[in-house]
């Protein structure tokens, strides 16, 4: 759909050869015809292969990568993605000085800047926000999914729901809402199945057994309803497929040229058919909640003791004293939220799990944090929130554990669960670096690719050294434009809080219980999907610790 890019947008440490390649083309190949008639089709295809090859290397020595007539950048991508993606941007980026325009083919929406310098994360995020929104074109490819929720939303209607939310996410309810569905998903629920599996002797999927650890949780804290993922047997739960289904389809869209989805759309075949079907089953879910929770409000006078987002937006009134929200926007609120969480912090502690895996020396000073935070609860009388004889962390406790905050986010920092990002320009900009973007452009930040730049976070920057983010045993946080796992400026990720205490609280009762091993030989690599997935889960075994120690 996009394809504003024309010359003025191309930054100026770029040499737009393209066209003067093409235009040398064609008139090489009329010259060649019109004064040597008798050359053979073959040679005159030896001579093209030959300019092509010449060109491609030019280019290559020139820009890092070749722009073919007609293709673009094209075949440089797809051998990519055939390889590692998130590497291959970061070769590129790092081979460009941390900013490069992405050519596709011609009349396509593949036509974008990538970048992954920190100057122009500040511009774009925060101090020219106002010129780079979500845009049209992200708002038009996820809005069946997503409606007019947050997440594709700008201006006032983003504006709103932001407010809003904010007010809720920093509640003292919804803190208690957090930290008791938390107790109740790792003790009833986590716990047992991984004891179940240790038990039987049997290796277990952990990226599974998260995802549907934050999934079951996010619908908790968002809709106030348990779906139940995460039991014993890990069972298939309808609700949670459909939704799976709906983001992946949804995900297909970028990669498709907006008219061909648009056609599937409208003849209902393809990833389309399975969007629409999956759909059905997200609003059949949401809509009977929804229902449901109107009743049970109108049945209590509206008073309502629970303090999920649901709840709460539908207890919201305007000036008139209707109600705020119609139901479809209450859909949409909730569905955001549920995309926001459901898999970012779980595919964040698989990559964690992981890395600790690889890096025995720093699970021993986590063990060694909790284990001290352990040794002064002994010191105290039982709290009413530890439950018999189960070692429950309590909020304060989960603050304290410092180091390990410090090997989540440098974990996150090699690993953002987001990550590359998207924004549009609405108006002619410049970045800092001196790109010059014109409305419309697509912008492409890549938060993989600035985990792993020497000039960002110095020669080591591809070893996981949690002792980085440490300031006399202290966590210290970094610019969120510099560590952008959780994005920064106006729109810094809502749920930041809640995720560090949900992977905290989670690491660390799992890490009291079980030593974690990767199964030997057990791939691990990137996913490409909007979430940094790994691509064939995380196959562990367990075994259980001795807790005398404790
Ligand atoms: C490790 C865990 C998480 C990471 C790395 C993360 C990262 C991010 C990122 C990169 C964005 C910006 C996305 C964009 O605008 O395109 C974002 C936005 C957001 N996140 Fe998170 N997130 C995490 C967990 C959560 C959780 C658990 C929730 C809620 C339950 C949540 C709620 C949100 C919301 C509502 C936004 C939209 C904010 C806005 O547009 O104003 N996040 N997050």
């Amino acid at each position: 759909m996009m394809s504003a890019m024309d010359d003025t947008a191309v930054p100026h440490n770029v040499i737009n050869t393209t066209d003067a390649a093409a235009a040398t083309l064609g008139a090489g190949g009329a010259g060649l015809a019109s004064l040597f008639p008798e050359v053979q089709t073959v040679e005159l295809l030896v001579a093209v292969s030959i300019f092509v090859a010449i060109h491609s290397l030019r280019q290559r020595r020139s820009q890092g990568l070749p722009t073919w007539p007609f293709v673009g950048m094209l075949p440089s991508l797809l051998l990519g993605l055939r390889r590692d993606m998130y590497e291959w941007i970061t070769g590129v980026l790092k081979a460009r000085g941390g900013t490069f325009t992405f050519r596709g083919p011609w009349f396509t929406n593949l036509q974008c800047v990538v970048t992954a310098d920190p100057r122009n994360l500040e511009h774009l995020l925060k101090t020219r926000f106002g010129s780079f929104p979500k845009g049209p074109y992200f708002r038009d490819t996820v809005r069946d999914l997503l409606g007019d929720g947050i997440f594709g939303a700008d201006d006032e209607v983003w504006r709103r729901q932001r407010k809003a939310a904010s007010l809720e996410f920093h509640s003292a309810e919804f803190r208690a809402l957090t930290a008791s569905s938390l107790v109740e998903l790792v003790h009833r629920r986590l716990l047992p199945v991984l004891a179940e599996a240790d038990a039987e002797a049997r290796a277990v999927d952990l990226q599974d057994v998260l995802l549907r650890l934050t999934f079951d949780n996010v619908c908790m804290i968002a809709f106030g309803v348990d779906p139940g993922c995460l039991r014993p047997g890990l069972p298939d739960i309808p609700f949670a497929r459909a939704f799976e289904d709906a983001t992946e389809a949804t995900t297909v869209r970028f990669v498709t040229p907006t008219a061909v989805w648009r056609a599937m759309r409208a003849l209902g075949v393809g990833h389309e058919r399975v969007l629409r079907r999956s759909l059905a089953a997200v609003d059949e879910f949401a809509y009977d909640v929804i229902r449901r929770r109107k009743e049970e409000l109108e049945l209590d006078g509206g008073r309502g003791g629970r303090s999920d987002l649901l709840t709460v937006f539908t207890k919201m009134r305007d000036e008139d004293g209707r109600p705020a929200y119609s139901d479809k926007f209450l859909r949409d609120i909730c569905v955001n939220f549920i995309l926001a969480g459901r898999d970012t912090s779980s595919v964040a502690l698989a990559w964690f799990f992981w890395l600790l895996g690889k890096n025995p020396a720093v699970e021993a000073k986590i063990l060694e944090e909790i284990e001290g935070i352990v040794a002064a609860r002994k010191e105290r009388r039982p709290t009413a929130g530890e439950v018999e004889e189960e070692l429950v962390f309590q909020p304060d406790e989960v603050k304290r554990m410092e180091y390990l905050h410090a090997a989540l986010s440098e974990a996150l920092r090699l690993y953002p669960s987001v990550p590359v990002d998207h924004k549009e320009v609405v108006e002619d900009e410049v970045f800092p670096d001196g790109t010059v973007l014109k409305k419309g452009t697509k912008v492409i930040y890549a938060m993989y690719t600035m985990g792993r730049m020497e000039s960002i976070w110095g020669d080591d920057c591809r070893e996981y050294k949690p002792e980085r983010w440490l300031r006399d045993g202290r966590f210290m946080s970094e610019s969120a434009y510099k560590f952008t796992a959780f994005n920064g400026g106006p729109r810094l990720c809502l749920g930041k809080d809640f995720a560090y205490y949900q992977m905290k609280f989670a690491a660390a009762s799992i890490l009291i219980h079980y030593r974690i091993d990767v199964v030997e030989g057990h791939p691990v690599v990137p996913k490409m999907a909007l979430t940094m997935y790994m691509k064939h889960g995380l196959k562990v075994t367990l075994s259980k610790r001795d807790k005398s120690k404790l």
